[in-house]
């Protein structure tokens, strides 16, 4: 059986997460891992919240709670709004977790080990109106590589470059604007990636099947100027792992935490650690290659500004510690999701946020409409108008009026049970055909986890049956030969369950309600398309489900435009 490792970007703690970050993240991700599952696959998917840094300590100051608080309260909300969209995670972690200081320690200690961590006297920014150091992201300047006047101190978003803050030209506090800054000396634990820039190159060109966007980030960050970098892996901060070599103190490095970066992504194997912990599975057969792990196949997903943590930082730790980890074998990244005409932010709250999405959509509508729109090849825009549009065609037109028309004429000439009489004829047969070939490029495009053109193909496949019921017309073949008829409704009904099984990583609420409402739990993959279309028998019950999609209105597409066209406090 193949096993199957699939782990999502992790959620960031400080606030409710957006539509954008939904789709370049967890979102993708679950719709691989419910496909991997429906194909056989032994799947363990991972998530947690990514809850170390400044921005968690601000977030809960504002809130008026201590961040280890306000950090179990948000795990709580991100769970339930990751319920609400049927995110099938194995386990939604927390980084702040034992298991995940324990394994940050090691690593630390590892990399130590093996000469690669430095201790260097670092020059870092204080902020006298804020009465602290300030945090990477937290000065803000004009970036010295393209000149973009809003570049943070860690990162440049506007070239992707990743920076020091010293490196900013006219620094200001992000925190209160004051350019009342002063660098002072402090001492940090360096990784010194540039020691693994060889190895990492070596490793990626292993990586042939890479996507373009992936490479092409990791590689730049590897030439790109003097070439990858060392990497300050500690903070001034009272909030995160406290710096530890393995579990003795680290000397010089007494009331200092390590940085968000370095501990979020081996929270990934501290989060399965933690599956492993709550219910008495292995972890270690998942995550290290002398222990089970070397038939596993790992996949990441994430959006763009992500890539070079996972490309580079992340196995430059697992390479680093010479142990035998499982590092990743495809990383999927994606670009970014816009909001009408601007960004979706977090912090000036503009966009659509989970929980608001949930409050006027089942999770079903926003699923469909973000995986066949999810920005893979180019950033993508969401509007009111395609949304409406989109779903109402895709949804409510083609499979919910498919499934309405099928049962609801069954249970009007036939009853409430699968027909029995007449057979199939060279329309079936066609059916199946065109079918079975499309279903073989649904597959392809899912194991290439080429998210837009499996949607198209399933899609396809819908428009299929919808053109086979359009052709056959039981309600007109039903007057003169009631048993063509009957063979052509068994049809239908079997392409319900059909559907139901192939829809379900896209848009699993939906598809329990076909199942429910054809009375049966087989949800077997078809492998073969014939006996799939013959699975419910004649005699077999079904009932005429509710509305599976209703159509979104104008009003209602104008009235949510106006309400989420500003920011939310
Ligand atoms: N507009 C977007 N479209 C697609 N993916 C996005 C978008 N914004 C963020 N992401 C991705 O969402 C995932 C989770 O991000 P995270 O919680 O760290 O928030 P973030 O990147 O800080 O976003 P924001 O700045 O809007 O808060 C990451 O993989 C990130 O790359
Ligand atoms: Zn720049």
């Amino acid at each position: 059986m193949p096993r199957t490792l699939i782990t999502s970007a992790l959620p960031y703690i400080n606030g409710i997460k957006h539509l954008g970050n939904l789709v370049g993240s967890q979102l993708p991700a679950d719709l691989y891992a419910r496909y991997c599952r429906a194909r056989g696959h032994e799947v363990m998917f991972v998530c947690a919240t990514d809850e170390h840094g400044t921005p968690a300590e601000l977030a809960a100051r504002k809130a008026g709670q201590p961040v280890a608080e306000y950090c179990a309260e948000m795990w709580q909300v991100q769970k339930d709004l990751a319920d609400g969209f049927g995110l099938s995670f194995d386990h939604f972690g927390r980084s702040s977790s034992p298991q995940n200081h324990r394994l940050t320690q090691h690593f630390a200690a590892r990399l130590d080990d093996e000469g690669l961590i430095e201790q260097r006297a670092s020059r870092q920014v204080y902020s006298h109106a804020d009465g602290r150091f300030l945090p990477d992201r937290y000065v803000e300047g004009t970036c010295p590589n393209c000149g973009y006047d809003r570049a943070r101190g860690d990162q440049c978003e506007n070239c992707t470059k990743q920076l020091d803050p010293t490196d900013l030209i006219d620094p200001r506090s992000a925190i209160s604007g004051s350019t009342d800054l002063e660098v002072r000396e402090t001492r940090h634990l360096y990784l010194l990636q540039s020691k693994l820039r060889d190895r990492l190159d070596r490793w990626i060109d292993e990586q042939k099947d890479w996507p373009i966007l992936t490479t092409s980030i990791a590689k730049k960050w590897l030439h790109d100027g003097d070439g990858l970098q060392d990497r300050g892996i500690t903070r001034d901060l009272d909030w995160g792992i406290p710096v530890m070599k393995s579990d003795v103190p680290w000397p010089g490095m007494e009331g200092k935490v390590f940085y968000v970066w370095f501990d979020a992504p081996i929270e990934y194997i501290a989060g399965t650690a933690e599956w492993a912990d709550a219910t008495g599975g292995d972890w270690e057969r998942w995550w290290r290659t002398d222990k089970g792990a070397d038939d596993v196949r790992y996949v990441q997903f994430m959006g763009k500004d992500n890539v070079p943590f996972h490309a580079l930082s992340f196995p430059a730790t697992l390479l680093g510690s010479n142990e035998p980890w499982k590092t990743v074998d495809y990383l999927k990244s994606f670009n970014y999701l816009n909001y009408d005409g601007g960004q979706f932010s977090t912090s000036q709250g503009r966009g659509v946020f989970m929980d608001q999405a949930l409050s006027i959509l089942p999770s079903d509508y926003w699923r469909w409409w973000l995986l066949s729109h999810v920005p893979e090849s180019s950033d993508t825009e969401f509007t009111w108008d395609n949304f409406a549009s989109s779903v109402n065609k895709d949804l409510a037109d083609v499979l919910g009026n498919f499934v309405s028309r099928v049962t609801k004429f069954c249970r009007s000439r036939f009853g409430e049970a699968v027909p029995d009489g007449g057979t199939w004829g060279a329309a079936e047969e066609a059916l199946v055909q065109t079918l079975a070939t499309r279903l073989a490029a649904y597959q392809a495009h899912m194991d290439a986890i080429e998210i837009r053109k499996a949607a198209a193909e399933l899609r396809a496949i819908w428009v299929a049956g919808n053109e086979y019921l359009q052709d056959a017309a039981p309600w007109a073949t039903f007057k003169d030969d009631p048993d063509r008829a009957a063979a052509q409704i068994r049809m239908g009904l079997n392409l319900i369950r059909l559907y139901a099984v192939l829809s379900r990583p896209f848009i699993p609420a939906a598809s329990d309600a076909m199942l429910a409402a054809m009375g049966t739990g087989d949800d077997a993959w078809p492998d073969d398309m014939r006996a799939a279309l013959m699975a419910l028998p004649p005699g077999h019950a079904f009932t005429v489900p509710d509305v599976l999609f209703a159509k979104i209105t104008d009003d209602q597409r104008d009235d949510w435009a106006a309400r989420f066209s500003g920011t939310r406090d």
